[in-house]
């Protein structure tokens, strides 16, 4: 009878999540062994570990058929099963399993193991993206030696991955379909548990749309200044002039592009590299903010065992990444650390994503993970927007600036328009594009031309030379290499602020209409209040549906802009103004050239 099944099903699903939880430990070990170690043996070891799971798994998945468990009354044992209905790619065949596997981690080493020769020295041709491309990227000025990299990247990184992506797609696809998806996109959609995901991307888009076009015509106007003709006046900018490899943010170009040039800059990459800061300093200062909150340590195994430098004896897999080892004490970080802003900022990225593993580490195994996967992703970006604010950085001397005038405060809130504001259509692009590419409305003779017109209808941005479909620009961007879904950072960069301003106000911090606690100089550092609130929400995992843990924390229970909106409004009131003072078309026509 139901009562027998019910509390046969919860004796069996407990069961089956303690198994589970020690399969995705050994698959977190071999995995890491692989991504640290980038050999022959190690990327065999892991495809070999992840076929043995899966005869597990598909097993576990028959067993879990036999029980009635959509008519179960508790509310958490449906969600354990529903969760565990899903068998995933492991759906697949053995055979077919382990031709996907192979044809992501031959993408994605090929994206780790990439050389290109330098610009300056055409013999010296060992530079890999980390740390010496991206370097050399954010620091040249030179349009010719941007264009040397850009090209020289895309081709080795790109190029080279077009046919085991297009293979992937097949068979990720078919393992969509095994596991009741019309195709992946639907599958990735599906995560994020509400009908309407794409159209709320596109409503997100469509508000904040203005501000970024303000924020684009403002900063073409300025690199034309700079470099003249190469940047029209009305068209998209040549993606190689921004500051990055994937123009997702300008911060590198803040030094000549800023809005009030003479008011002094707070550079703390300079300051940093001052003070003799080290990756484990950086750290280890990351870890003290979290403490400030009351959130809890990072335990000592994370010391341990964590990455936090390039090893100069081997190949690793360079993208930062954050590790949950599921036996509640082995947490780590793998990330190739420079001593720079940007770094800064990802070391508390990552940092974020250790939080969170550590508040939920309570939960069911199969609850370990992140409200919707945007969330996952907003934590320790949440906490850098304190982080970054003059205040904090003078707090910790980082920053000797003097207190805020109104110039100085449009300066500070243009250095995080150009990392936030300018990222959202970047995001939207890589997962549009790979949504088309799954439904199979984007066909594979059509990849690159089709990425770059949404890359130039969305972003405003175009190539620098011109492209054929012998390239394949999105498998340039790790995410689009290592299969790693993109829209989670759309929805972090939109949330992450509604979380700021929340804690903000429990911080005390933020007091709306009061100009001594304006949300741009808020930093929740040492607020037992915010890091409490932001506890609550955490511990939670992806136990409840995520409005459930977004209304914990703020009160909402939709993603909205209002919060991006609320941070840049003096922002988006001065750029246009500015605009209209200059004269700037808003906006972009269609590229002089034809490029693809
Ligand atoms: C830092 C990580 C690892 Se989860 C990352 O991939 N991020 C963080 C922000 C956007 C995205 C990127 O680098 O493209
Ligand atoms: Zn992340």
């Amino acid at each position: 009878d139901l009562e027998a099944s019910e509390h046969e099903g919860r004796d069996y699903i407990f069961q089956l999540d303690r198994v589970m939880g020690a399969m995705k430990n050994r698959a977190g070990i071999a995995e890491w062994a692989y991504t640290s170690n980038i050999t022959k043996e190690n990327e065999d070891n892991w495809i070999q570990v992840r076929l043995d799971l899966s005869k597990q798994e598909k097993q576990s998945w028959e067993e879990t058929k036999m029980y009635k468990w959509q008519d179960f009354q508790d509310f958490t044992l449906r969600r354990m099963f529903k969760k565990y209905s899903l068998l995933g790619a492991s759906a697949l065949s053995d055979e077919k399993y382990g031709k996907l596997m192979r044809y992501v981690s031959g993408m994605e080493s090929n994206y780790a193991t990439s050389k290109i020769c330098s610009y300056k020295d055409q013999s010296k041709c060992d530079l890999a993206l980390e740390p010496d491309i991206t370097q050399e990227f954010s620091m040249s000025q030179d349009p010719e030696e941007l264009k040397h990299y850009w090209v020289e990247w895309h081709k080795a990184a790109g190029a080279k991955a077009r046919h085991n992506f297009t293979e992937y797609v097949n068979l990720y696809n078919e393992a969509a379909k095994l596991n009741d998806f019309q195709n992946v996109a639907d599958w990735w959609q599906s995560e994020y548990e509400v009908s309407d995901f794409e159209q709320q991307l596109a409503k997100l888009w469509e508000d904040v749309k203005p501000l970024y076009q303000q924020l684009h015509a403002y900063v073409r106007k300025k690199l034309r200044d700079k470099y003249g003709d190469v940047v029209s006046a009305r068209g998209p900018i040549p993606a190689h002039l921004l500051g990055n490899m994937w123009a997702q943010s300008w911060s590198n170009i803040e030094s000549f592009t800023r809005p009030y040039p003479d008011k002094k800059e707070i550079d703390i990459t300079q300051a940093m590299r001052d003070q003799n800061y080290t990756a484990l300093k950086m750290f280890q200062m990351s870890d003290e903010f979290f403490r400030s909150l009351n959130l809890t340590a990072m335990p000592e195994k994370f010391w341990q065992n964590s990455i936090i430098e390039k090893p100069t004896d081997r190949d690793i897999v360079c993208h930062a990444s954050a590790w949950d080892f599921f036996d509640g004490e082995d947490f780590r970080i793998k990330q190739c650390t420079t001593i720079d802003k940007e770094f800064f900022e990802t070391t508390h990225h990552e940092m974020g994503h250790i939080q969170y593993f550590l508040q939920y580490k309570h939960q069911p195994f199969i609850f370990r993970d992140g409200a919707n996967p945007g969330f996952h992703e907003a934590v320790g970006d949440t906490i850098a927007l304190s982080v970054s604010s003059p205040k904090h950085l003078r707090r910790v001397g980082l920053s000797t600036g003097n207190a805020e005038d109104e110039q100085t405060e449009i300066n500070q809130l243009y250095k995080m328009g150009i990392d936030k504001i300018v990222f959202l259509p970047f995001a939207y692009t890589l997962d549009l594009f790979r949504y088309g590419v799954f439904r199979g409305t984007t066909p594979p003779e059509d990849y690159n031309c089709h990425y770059w017109r949404l890359r130039e209808m969305l972003q405003g941005v175009e190539p620098p030379v011109n492209r054929t479909e012998d390239d394949f620009d999105a498998a340039a961007k790790y995410h689009i290499a290592a299969n790693v879904e993109y829209a989670r950072y759309y929805v972090s960069f939109i949330i992450q602020f509604q979380f700021h301003r929340a804690l903000c106000q429990f911080a005390g911090e933020y007091i709306p209409e009061d100009l001594n606690k304006k949300l741009v100089d808020c930093d929740i550092y040492q607020s037992v209040a915010a890091g409490n609130a932001l506890a609550n929400m955490l511990k939670m995992g992806s136990s409840k549906p995520w409005p459930d843990a977004m209304e914990v924390l703020t009160g909402q229970r939709a993603m909205k802009a209002d919060g991006l909106l609320e941070y840049f409004r003096p922002l988006h009131e001065w750029l246009t103004a500015e605009n209209q003072r200059t004269g700037e078309f808003i906006g972009w026509e269609s590229s002089r050239t034809q490029y693809c």
